[in-house]
């Protein structure tokens, strides 16, 4: 799949320029064959109007006779064949050939991208019709959404079983549809799908104002039919239409005023993630960490005893204590950062998370990204970074993972966790026999042009994205148990397109350092 990283969808760029190609090339031939066709046309009518002028002193020439027949014989049939030849079906065939070289898009790149932005939508409170204007926070992004582009994001959510956001984007597709002048979709079409979601949030009035909207254009349609009844049955048990033969029932529910999603009951599909409010609130940069905190944030230089560092001494902002979360700036630059996101790119695959029962790898929509890993070994600038983390931490780079670099696309995002391995995750990093992962190195790559913050939902704290920057913090207490208040999260991109690369350091070989003037110690 492609939707998972920004820098593999740039590769659909060049598909879509393909097909414009082909179907540019496919019109022209079109236009060649009905200017064939436009000709013999001429031919013809000229011909009719010299024989229908006298008809009988035209045929009493045998040539123009013979011609008649001719024309309407064996000329006919070469006009029945150009218009019998179809180009169309070659051209599919060439840009089917195509498919093997160029990059196309699944189904299922579809359902992820639709599903990206119905999370980008609720994290950062997106209203619906801004954004079928085609505008985020207030500014004008791209174009204008159709009522058919509305209608598909409402039937992939619908299949996805998101009634909420079924109901918010076909509620949209509907009052696009009015003021649409070449229609790119039918009312029918939207109306079978608001009014079942409708009904499946609980709104069963509208839900039958709905289905009478699409029965009055298909009287017969079977399974509106069906579900007006059951409607009804609800209805009058619910005491909200009288029982049926007391009064004109049916006059109770026609639409009174026109279909409006505000006036609806409408519930967010639940979650299972119980942070996810003040998680989202720090992604929309809402929540501010306590002053009093802040204001004992301190910046410093760290030489940390390396020759090199005295020399370019790298500068520490502390972002929080208590689990001390520092970044440090300017410690990847920007022939760095290009080596790196060149060898990760043809690497990459969708990220995994680990199944905490069966301990495999596999991939989930809490973690929508892709990524590689790069070996110190593979290219100098590898080396020099990784040598630069175990300079500025103090900590033996041996036990550390490979790099890891991540590239996050639409509504990308890591929904919060740890990144050490808790007590129940026996089998993590059993492999490496490291130990736990004790710190993480996270370098920011790219700025995010908005959202892609690194937040810490138990802390309060949000992390923005500075290209060149990383941010560092122990997962462990001293005694080796995980800390809690490490857990965190990638917000999801709202635009842009977010990099990252992180390292892993693990407990082995860290016994007898000092970190960094750092105390590894959470209770400083
Ligand atoms: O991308 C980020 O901001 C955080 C990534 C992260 O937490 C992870 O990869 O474990
Ligand atoms: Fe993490």
């Amino acid at each position: 799949e492609v939707f998972t990283a920004l820098a593999d969808m740039e590769g659909l760029v060049s598909t879509e320029l393909e097909l414009v190609r082909h179907l540019d090339n496919y019109i022209q031939a079109e236009e060649i064959r009905l200017k064939r066709l436009r000709g013999y046309l001429e031919d013809y009518e000229s011909m009719y109007q010299e024989a229908s002028a006298d008809v009988s002193k035209y045929l009493a020439n045998p040539i123009n006779a013979y011609l008649l027949v001719k024309r309407l014989t064996s000329d006919w049939k070469q006009v029945e064949g150009v218009m019998t030849q179809n180009v169309g079906p070659a051209f599919i065939q060439n840009i089917t050939q195509h498919r093997s070289v160029l990059r196309f898009p699944s189904d299922e790149d579809l359902n992820g991208a639709a599903a990206a932005l119905m999370r980008l939508q609720d994290t950062y409170k997106l209203d619906t019709h801004a954004l079928a204007e085609g505008k985020l926070l207030g500014k004008k992004y791209s174009r204008q959404l159709t009522a058919g582009d509305c209608w598909e994001l409402g039937r992939q959510s619908y299949n996805n079983g998101d009634h909420y956001h079924t109901v918010l984007w076909m509620g949209e597709a509907l009052n696009k549809f009015e003021s649409e002048s070449n229609k790119t979709v039918t009312r029918q079409d939207i109306l079978e799908y608001l009014a079942f979601s409708t009904f499946k949030q609980g709104n069963v009035k509208e839900a039958l104002q709905l289905t009478h909207e699409l029965l009055k254009l298909v009287p017969f349609h079977q399974r509106a039919l069906g579900n007006k009844k059951y409607y009804e049955d609800l209805l009058r048990q619910q005491g909200v239409i009288q029982r049926r033969g007391e009064t004109g029932d049916e006059d109770n529910v026609v639409m009174d005023e026109p279909f409006n999603t505000a006036n609806l009951k409408l519930t967010k599909p639940s979650d299972q993630l119980p942070e996810r409010e003040n998680y989202e609130k720090l992604c929309r940069g809402e929540k501010l960490m306590d002053p009093k905190i802040e204001g004992r944030l301190r910046c410093r230089y760290v030489t940390n005893n390396v020759p090199y560092l005295y020399i370019q001494p790298v500068k520490m902002e502390e972002a929080f204590h208590k689990p001390l979360i520092v970044i440090y700036h300017n410690v990847i630059n920007d022939d760095e950062i290009e080596t790196v996101k060149k060898m990760a790119q043809p690497r990459f695959k969708r990220a995994t998370v680990q199944n905490s029962v069966t301990g495999n790898l596999e991939p989930a929509n809490y973690r929508i990204s892709k990524s590689a890993w790069l070996k110190s070994e593979e290219h100098d600038h590898v080396f020099k970074v990784t040598r630069r983390v175990g300079d500025v931490t103090g900590l033996d780079m041996a036990t550390a993972e490979d790099l890891q670099v991540v590239n996050y696309g639409i509504g990308g995002h890591y929904e919060p966790h740890f990144d050490y391995a808790r007590k129940e995750e026996v089998n993590a990093f059993k492999d490496l026999g490291w130990g736990n992962r004790v710190a993480t190195w996270l370098f920011y790559m790219s700025e995010v042009e908005a959202g892609g913050a690194t937040v810490f939902p138990k802390l309060n704290l949000a992390l923005w994205p500075q290209k060149g920057s990383a941010a560092f913090w122990y997962n462990l207490h001293p005694n080796g148990e995980g800390n809690e208040l490490t857990r965190h999260a990638a917000c999801p991109v709202l635009t842009g397109s977010k990099w990252v690369s992180n390292k892993w350091i693990h407990e082995r070989n860290q016994e007898f350092r000092h970190p960094c003037g750092l105390r590894y110690d959470t209770d400083m």
